[in-house]
């Protein structure tokens, strides 16, 4: 089995989508190259599933700003494909992609070392076909590897369910996890956990679904869902949600509910922002980033709601919802953002120190410092 990294831009030069693939990207301000973590060291995310199910497409999609359409030209993975995540540079991972037509028995398939270091397996299931030799795949998949690693999160996603009826969807779902459930049953391990999501690249389901995989791999989620349900409360907030800039993935929310249709509204929110920002708001000379510590934008909808944007550091920002009476208190709500994003940059200042240089746990992402050079407050 051969190996390739992938070259950023050389299959795909980034321009479909919003904005620009290289928008933002880079590390921290004084950090330089040899302090990240290396490829080796980063946690795994692993696509597999069966060919032409759509796992390339996901990647593509949601970590190279491709736009759906595009994915139709992709061609067939042949080798497993490597993908360093450290756009985003808030959470480091990679995310290997894997040629549909792997056999598990093939021995050049070290799988030993490849399910160890690994934190997620998302295994994809094209709900648009039939799925009978999909669901013995995943079944021989998450046996294999739960024997070599069972703190593995597996992940299934039904796929391309954009083409099917609502109560297709359901159906399919129901069957999928009830046949995955007996198979795991009669094969002796019932105590593996699948967590199912329904995705689509043409909505936002598929980044839905992966800020769940990326969330489990976050060991401060607690503290974070907690820090966000104290500033709603003191701030009269309905809904918020912290965004990992340039990739769209929430790494938190608070404890309420997501709705699809607020989260669809936050990530257009993002786009319109980084584009408007793109646009007038970047000097020549600097290094492109998405956000800076003075970005902040605000949109009224006109069913009186507010939607409120605060950046975070250069790769976090901070989405709310709100009723736009409650946004006359404007003033309480910025103080508590500003105590709200000193709380954050302690929690993840506590881990750093924790955490003696290489010594991060292979199945969480690594979490960079988040600390701006300004002072928060
Ligand atoms: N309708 C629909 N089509 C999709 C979706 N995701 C991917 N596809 C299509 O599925 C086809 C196969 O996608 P790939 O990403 O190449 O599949 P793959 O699993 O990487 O395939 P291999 O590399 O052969 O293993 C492409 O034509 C995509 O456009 C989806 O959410 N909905």
């Amino acid at each position: 089995m051969s190996y390739q990294d992938e070259e950023e831009g050389a299959t795909f030069d980034g321009t479909a989508g919003s904005f620009p693939k290289d928008f933002g990207y880079g590390l921290f301000d004084g950090e330089s190259e040899g302090t990240s973590s290396s490829s080796d060291q980063k946690p795994r995310i692993l696509l597999m599933g069966l060919r032409r199910s759509g796992k390339s497409s996901i990647q593509k999609v949601v970590f190279h700003k491709m736009s759906p359409n595009e994915t139709l030209f992709l061609e067939s993975t042949n080798k497993i494909v490597k993908d360093d995540i450290n756009n985003s540079s808030f959470v480091q991972f990679q995310i290997w992609d894997f040629p549909g037509q792997i056999d598990f028995f093939d021995a050049s398939f070290d799988y030993d070392m490849i399910f160890s270091g690994c934190g997620a397996l998302i295994f994809v299931i094209d709900a648009q076909d039939d799925y009978i030799d999909a669901l013995h795949k995943l079944n021989l998949t998450v046996t294999k590897a739960y024997k070599i690693n069972p703190s593995i999160k597996f992940e299934v996603f039904i796929h391309k369910v954009d083409g099917l009826g609502d109560d297709f969807k359901m159906e399919s779902q129901r069957d999928i996890h009830q046949r995955t459930a007996d198979d795991l049953n009669d094969s002796g391990y019932d105590q593996i956990h699948l967590s199912f999501h329904l995705t689509s690249i043409y909505d936002h389901s598929i980044f839905e679904a992966f800020s769940k995989v990326v969330q489990k791999l976050i060991p401060q989620l607690p503290a974070l869902e907690n820090l966000l349900n104290i500033l709603n409360t003191n701030s009269a907030i309905e809904k918020s949600f912290l965004f990992d800039v340039v990739s769209k993935i929430y790494i938190a929310t608070d404890s309420t509910p997501v709705d699809m249709q607020s989260y669809e509204l936050c990530c257009d929110m993002i786009d319109v922002v980084i584009d408007v920002s793109w646009i007038y708001g970047i000097k020549e000379e600097q290094e492109p980033a998405a956000l800076d510590d003075q970005s902040s934008s605000l949109i009224k909808l006109n069913n009186g709601t507010v939607l409120y944007l605060r950046e975070v550091n250069k790769f976090l920002a901070l989405v709310c919802i709100l009723r736009e009476d409650n946004f006359e208190q404007k003033g309480i709500i910025d103080y508590n953002f500003l105590c709200f994003r000193d709380a954050i940059q302690r929690v993840f200042e506590l881990r750093n120190k924790n955490n003696s240089p290489g010594t991060s746990t292979a199945s969480n992402v690594a979490v960079t410092n988040t600390s701006n050079d300004e002072s928060s407050s």
